[in-house]
């Protein structure tokens, strides 16, 4: 929406939302922005309808749940990426994500991004968006091949244009040179508050803080988050804010009880779906482990969130 604002062609592949959006386009109610109605220049029911007219396309922006527990991410774009022209930008929270989609495209570039956005869609196509907007991505390098030398040009080549449709569309853009650093310090976030909204019985942001128990427990888990990403990393998570401070400031801040926040874990449990609990708490808990970091709160969390899970998706 945004980067069509900012003068981008932008088609969506959409689901169960493809005939309300096909029809009225996306109604999106933001803080920011106002009332909106987004048009998309194309709306696909599929990647091969969206490729059927023999398009090639620069970016194709990943905004699905991040499921690698259920199945292999990367067959829905096969149709799709047709040379290693295409960037592939992940709009999608949580570790490890990327290692498929490097394997199954050796040569494209791969640009995770972390976004602080809290976003509901009330119905199909009509979309709630919170107060903040910004987003922060980076060139995936960790294992790409000594041997591919146009991998890193065309990544700096798509990052650099990817950032000049962001800004262009009013979004507070930052290409990040740590980006693990950056994803870390997100799942502070998101292994806590995600994962302790459903297992306290589904709460919202604010109740988990107004409750000194939960609140506790969510520094907790953060302690943990930051401890094993600063090992896994190599380095603090914050350029200015030290790692001990990070859980106070999280749970402290005033914007945080103004505006609750219904975590995308808790809306995909409320609405009987499978959770991110692979990408937010198993990578990352493997990861520690392997970084000699204990994470016996996560673990925990883990294990009360897959019963929890088995039981609303009827599979106990
Ligand atoms: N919501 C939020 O506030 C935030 C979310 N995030 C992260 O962003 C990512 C996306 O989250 P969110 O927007 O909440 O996710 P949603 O589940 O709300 O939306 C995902 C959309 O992708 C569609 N989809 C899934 N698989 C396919 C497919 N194979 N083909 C076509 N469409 C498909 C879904 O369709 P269908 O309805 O048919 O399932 C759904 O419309 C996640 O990683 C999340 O953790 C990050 C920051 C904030
Ligand atoms: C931090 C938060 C709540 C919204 O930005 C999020 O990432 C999520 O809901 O998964």
């Amino acid at each position: 929406w945004r980067i069509q604002v900012g003068g981008g062609n932008v088609s969506v592949v959409c689901r169960s939302n493809y005939e309300a959006v096909k029809k009225n386009g996306f109604t999106i109610n933001s803080d920011q922005h106002g009332k909106n109605i987004f048009t998309p220049n194309n709306v696909y029911s599929s990647a091969k309808e969206a490729v059927a007219n023999g398009e090639e396309y620069d970016y194709v922006l990943v905004c699905t749940k991040a499921l690698p527990n259920i199945e292999d991410p990367t067959i829905v774009l096969k149709p799709i990426i047709k040379s290693n022209k295409t960037a592939i930008v992940l709009i999608q929270n949580g570790i490890g994500i990327e290692e498929p989609y490097i394997k199954a495209f050796p040569g494209n570039p791969v640009i995770p991004a972390t976004t602080f956005i809290s976003s509901k869609q009330l119905e199909n196509g009509v979309i709630e968006l919170g107060e903040i907007s910004k987003m922060s991505f980076g060139l995936y390098t960790d294992s790409i091949l000594e041997n591919d030398k146009g991998y890193k040009k065309r990544g700096e080549l798509a990052l650099k244009d990817f950032d000049k449709a962001l800004v262009s569309g009013n979004v507070r853009s930052t290409i990040e040179e740590r980006l693990q650093r950056s994803r870390w310090f997100k799942l502070i976030w998101n292994a806590s508050f995600n994962t302790v909204s459903v297992v306290s019985g589904q709460h919202n942001s604010g109740d988990l803080i107004n409750n000194p128990r939960t609140k506790e427990l969510i520094k907790r888990a953060m302690a943990e988050v930051i401890k094993a990403g600063e090992a896994v990393t190599g380095g603090p998570l914050h350029d200015k804010i030290p790692g001990i401070k990070i859980p106070d400031r999280f749970t402290s801040s005033a914007d945080l009880r103004n505006s609750t926040v219904i975590p995308s874990m808790l809306q995909d449990y409320m609405n009987k779906k499978p959770m991110e609990h692979d990408v937010i708490l198993r990578i990352p808990i493997e990861k520690a482990k392997a970084a000699g970091i204990d994470v016996p709160v996560l673990e925990t969390l883990y294990a009360l969130l897959i019963m929890n899970e088995k039981k609303n998706l009827g599979k106990l």
